[in-house]
């Protein structure tokens, strides 16, 4: 493990890792001392009784790194929230996202401040979750803890709680001493670093085309506090807290150029991206504005602040996710232009994003030819003004006509290549039945009882998840332990188990990656499941669910009720949720028993035929039992709706790795020739990894030529028939 930001570390989150890959936000959760007995005995259950042991005013505030995802006890709505404020006596104010009310953790205003009404409201409440922060202290917890502090204050009848008597931020030593750690690490980087001002005219103009940023001016970049750090060859972007303007944290922005066409953008932060929670440009904003764009990274942010004077803010983690943490900030703003990029994924993300920041106040730049991404449209020489001027509300109409859908209908014809989705890189012939992998789309997946659809969906799924697609596991048949394990096995390629000194490397990797997994085993109820689904689509824009298996939700519905009759009604569910939370939903779904030796079909799929009607995709692992081949298997696409394209090919299982992906075979040959075959394994490898960091990359940087994904298949073909043929 790494236990200090050296120079080497930095260029390792540097070198390590694609732009956009993202990023396992934090959950902080406030618990009293267990000790007390006081949450379990009397807050969190019942809020009638009255609290079995005394009080102890000092509280840990743990702040978790978790990938795990429960549902909260107690799931609340915003009318269940503003009841309860109403019940307590607190006035509040409707917002956009939140709820905005007097904080608790402040001595109560003067008469005049009250007087000012919701300005001087600083305490945040998220109308989806009930998360709360206080502006003003920073103090941030659920809703069940609000409602602690609020039954507290009511009981010992205080105006106030004060956070430094309540709250005592008393992280584990290790925990504060690591961000101590970081925090001078962030300072010792800081003032290394070089101001733009200070930098030769020549050195400066270098750095400027590196970073394409010839037409941002040098006012513009001391504006925002850019600086730059020669030991990586960075740009420096500051953290600075909206509270007291001292420095939080630094992201480093790296270029390579390979060759002479390709730049290659990295990107690396302390603290880590994961804990990263910056909207860049923020410590500019005066608390008056009430108009601001939303870019997808801090160099467009400064684009759009140049070219219009505009307040411009930049997302921490580019168009693949709004953290909620982050919504209080944007609260006081009436109109919220959301220009994220110039593709179609980041016209995907402000649609999603537009959802929580409240439709009514959003409009979104539409990307295309004539709407690159800020910073392009600035080198273009664009007038930026007029594209966020001609940007369209968010907030859509239920009736429409064909004049209001042409533009969106140009947009998917022009970008055919974007919106078939996203390609997998260990499968290419995946991509060329599918297409790629879409938000939206409801995708069956079925095979013979323990033919390896856990195994297959696993390397599926982390491929996607490798080019930043959020992912949320529900596998309710095999615990999450083990199955971190098969798809840590699939991403590192080999058996961990007899290099355990590589696993720290490897799980600091895999840490990165946008993969979540609900807590849930065995038996579960839909409605539970679906509301964890919305809560992780809420707080970390899962855009990929996978269900292993959908048999795991039906026994606990009625079974006197037909199951044929729960399981299509299941399956309905899911496929309202896919297309409302435009979110992809891969779910496993058993055969119905068949002879062993026949291959499956769609009509296979146990239960009536709804699965596959109501299936965007229908895929098959098909096992063929070959004595000289036992491991053999076959991915065959019997429904694609996208194009109707079908097809099937082969797979080969490899029993170290657990990976199904193909060989590449040419260099494969080339290799053998080589004759050794530890070494093949190594250069596969890398050369995939390799791949798969690159085709991330080429997602979020214009400039970087694209490399197509062009091995061809021998048997996957055209047609809507269910042929089945076996490599
Ligand atoms: N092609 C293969 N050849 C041999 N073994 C395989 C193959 N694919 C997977 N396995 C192994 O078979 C076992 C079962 O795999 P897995 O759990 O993925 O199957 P499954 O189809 O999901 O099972 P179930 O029907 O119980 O849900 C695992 O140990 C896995 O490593």
């Amino acid at each position: 493990m790494w236990t200090r930001y050296s120079l080497e570390r930095i260029a390792f989150l540097l070198q390590g890792l694609p732009l956009g890959l993202h990023r396992r936000p934090v959950l902080r959760h406030i618990t009293y001392i267990q000790c007390l007995g006081w949450r379990s005995a009397w807050c969190s259950h019942n809020r009638e009784t009255k609290p079995t042991a005394c009080f102890n005013p000092c509280r840990t505030i743990k702040r978790d790194t978790k990938s795990s995802i429960d549902v909260p006890v107690y799931p609340v709505t915003v009318t269940d929230i503003k009841q309860y404020l109403r019940s307590k006596g607190i006035s509040f104010h409707d917002g956009y996202s939140c709820l905005r009310a007097g904080s608790i953790f402040v001595e109560p205003k003067s008469q005049i401040q009250e007087e000012a009404g919701k300005d001087s409201y600083t305490m945040f409440i998220d109308k989806m979750t009930g998360q709360f922060l206080c502006k003003e202290t920073l103090v941030e917890g659920t809703w069940e803890d609000l409602q602690d502090c609020l039954e507290v204050m009511q009981k010992e009848e205080q105006k106030s709680i004060n956070p430094d008597v309540l709250l005592s931020y008393s992280e584990s030593a290790e925990e504060q001493g690591q961000k101590d750690m970081e925090l001078r690490e962030v300072h010792r980087i800081w003032s290394s670093s070089v101001t733009v001002s200070d930098l030769l005219e020549e050195d400066l103009q270098l750095i400027k085309n590196i970073f394409q940023i010839s037409k941002l001016n040098s006012i513009t970049l001391k504006k925002f506090g850019v600086r730059y750090f020669k030991p990586t060859k960075s740009l420096v972007f500051p953290w600075f807290s909206g509270h007291d303007l001292s420095l939080r944290g630094i992201k480093l922005l790296s270029a390579v150029t390979k060759d002479k066409s390709q730049v290659i953008y990295t990107e690396a932060s302390i603290p880590k991206l994961s804990n990263y929670y910056n909207l860049f440009g923020l410590h500019l904003v005066g608390r008056k504005e009430t108009e601001m764009v939303l870019t997808g990274s801090e160099i467009d942010s400064m684009a759009v602040s140049q070219a219009t004077g505009l307040p411009a803010l930049a997302l921490p983690r580019g168009v693949s996710c709004l953290p909620p943490v982050l919504l209080p900030y944007l609260e006081q703003f009436k109109k919220v232009t959301l220009w994220l990029g110039g593709d179609m994924r980041a016209w995907e993300a402000s649609k999603m994003f537009s959802k929580k920041l409240g439709l009514k106040r959003c409009s979104l730049v539409r990307p295309g030819e004539l709407h690159p991404c800020p910073n392009e449209a600035l080198l273009q020489g664009r007038n930026l003004a007029r594209i966020i001027n001609a940007s369209i509300p968010a907030a859509h109409k239920s009736i429409v006509s064909f004049k209001q859908l042409r533009d969106d209908v140009f947009g998917e014809l022009s970008n055919v290549d974007q919106v078939a989705g996203i390609k997998w890189v260990r499968f290419p012939e995946l991509n060329r039945i599918l297409k790629g992998h879409r938000k939206g789309e409801l995708t069956v997946f079925t095979g013979p009882t323990g033919s390896g659809k856990t195994t297959f969906i696993s390397e599926y799924a982390l491929d996607l998840s490798m080019q930043g697609v959020n992912t949320l596991w529900g596998s309710f048949e095999i615990k999450n332990v083990r199955l971190a394990k098969i798809i840590l096995t699939q991403f590192a390629m080999q058996r961990l188990e007899e290099n355990l000194e590589q696993y720290d490397y490897w799980a600091d990797k895999f840490e990165e990656l946008p993969l979540y997994f609900m807590t849930f085993h065995g038996q579960q109820n839909v409605k539970t499941v679906l509301d964890t689904m919305q809560h992780a689509v809420y707080l970390y824009d899962i855009s990929h669910v996978i269900i292993d298996n959908l048999q795991f939700m039906m026994g606990q519905e009625n079974l006197s009720v037909d199951k044929f009759a729960v399981q299509d009604n299941i399956i309905g569910t899911f496929r309202k949720f896919a297309t409302n939370s435009s979110c992809h939903v891969t779910m496993i779904i058993h055969p119905r028993k068949e002879e062993d030796d026949k291959e499956l079909q769609t009509a296979s799929i146990f239960g009536t035929a709804k699965a596959s009607q109501e299936a965007d995709n229908v895929l098959i692992l098909q096992e063929k039992k070959l004595v000289t081949c036992p491991g053999r298997r076959s991915l065959q696409v019997a429904k694609n709706r996208f194009d109707g394209d079908v097809g099937i090919f082969p797979l080969e299982f490899n029993k170290t790795s657990l990976t199904f992906s193909a060989p590449v075979r040419s260099k494969q040959k080339l290799r053998k020739v080589k004759g050794d075959q530890t070494e093949n394994q190594e250069t596969e490898l890398n050369e995939r990894n390799e791949k798969v960091l690159k085709s991330a990359k080429d997602s979020k940087t214009p400039k970087t030529l694209k490399e197509p994904l062009s091995e061809k298949s021998e048997i996957g073909r055209k047609g809507k028939s269910n042929n089945k043929e076996d490599g």
